[in-house]
């Protein structure tokens, strides 16, 4: 009994973080992949590290040969697998460290007032668009991404770099403009580029009337520091995407609170 005592490591404060911070990382990682393909390929690989602890314990020597060269190679492998997870969990670990951040909190203490006086004029171009392609079902996708990445975006989008305006906004996704397929980003209080082409989420678990429109609109804010608001061209209905998440129909009260907020 002493022994076995005596082989669990002394509860230290640093022991109790370290717990704590691992079973943090373990939750952003599942609430990364939730619902995606990549939660199936975790646990195939969750399955395999299991076996060969297994076969290892029970000295299957075969076996061990076999599932041991899965396990040396699996870390190289969960990086190529999980390529866009480890980007978004990078990305997730980063946002508090950035420069940008601390300017944010720095506005929020010292010039909060200007900050929400500015953002409404910010926003409301913004809401008025929405209000007139949701009369009018045109399609839109517009993101806000908070660190404009040009090698992410500018690859496949013509650059804009225009002030956000409504009547920019409802030109470029009227249905004969020659940039309304795909997004519009908007960035550092610009239009900065339109008709993107963005990543599409891997999600199998979205109502079923999502197609390109709604899956590009997700899966840019899981690969991104970014958010976006989804009109559909079928229903005329406002969805806003954030962290790989989607508010569907969301009224333009609560529209106007989230831009207030991420934007
Ligand atoms: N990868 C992409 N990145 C950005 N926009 C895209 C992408 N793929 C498709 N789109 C846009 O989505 C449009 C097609 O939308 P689709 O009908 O498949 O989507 P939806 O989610 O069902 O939306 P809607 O309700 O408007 O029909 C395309 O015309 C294009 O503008």
């Amino acid at each position: 009994m002493q022994s076995l005592y005596s082989s669990f490591p002394k509860i230290t404060f640093f022991v109790v973080l370290d717990v704590l911070l691992v079973a943090f990382l373990i939750y952003q990682l599942y609430n990364l992949i939730r619902g995606t393909i990549a939660a199936n390929i975790f646990i195939g690989f969750a399955v395999i590290f299991g076996l060969n602890f297994v076969v290892k314990a029970l000295d299957m020597k075969l076996l061990t040969i076999i599932l041991g060269k899965f396990v040396d190679v699996g870390i190289i492998a969960i990086i190529v697998v999980f390529q866009q997870e480890v980007r978004r969990f990078l990305l997730l670990v980063g946002k508090n460290a950035s420069l940008q951040r601390n300017k944010a909190w720095w506005q929020y203490f010292f010039g909060k007032k200007d900050v929400e006086k500015n953002n409404y004029a910010r926003i409301k171009p913004i809401i008025d668009a929405c209000k007139s392609m949701k009369q009018t079902r045109t399609g839109a996708l517009i993101v806000f991404a908070k660190y404009y990445d040009e090698q992410f975006y500018q690859n496949s989008c013509e650059v804009v770099e225009a002030r956000i305006s409504k009547r920019l906004l409802e030109s470029i996704f009227q249905k004969t403009s020659p940039l309304h397929d795909g997004a519009v980003v908007i960035s550092e209080n610009k239009i900065k580029s339109a008709s993107c082409i963005l990543p599409l989420t891997e999600k199998t678990d979205l109502p079923a009337q999502f197609g390109l429109r709604h899956r590009a609109g997700i899966g840019v804010t899981e690969a991104n520091e970014a958010t976006a608001i989804i009109i559909s061209e079928e229903t005329g209905e406002i969805s806003y995407a954030k962290q790989g998440r989607v508010k569907m129909n969301i009224s333009f009260a609560e529209l106007e609170k989230v831009l207030n907020k991420d934007f």
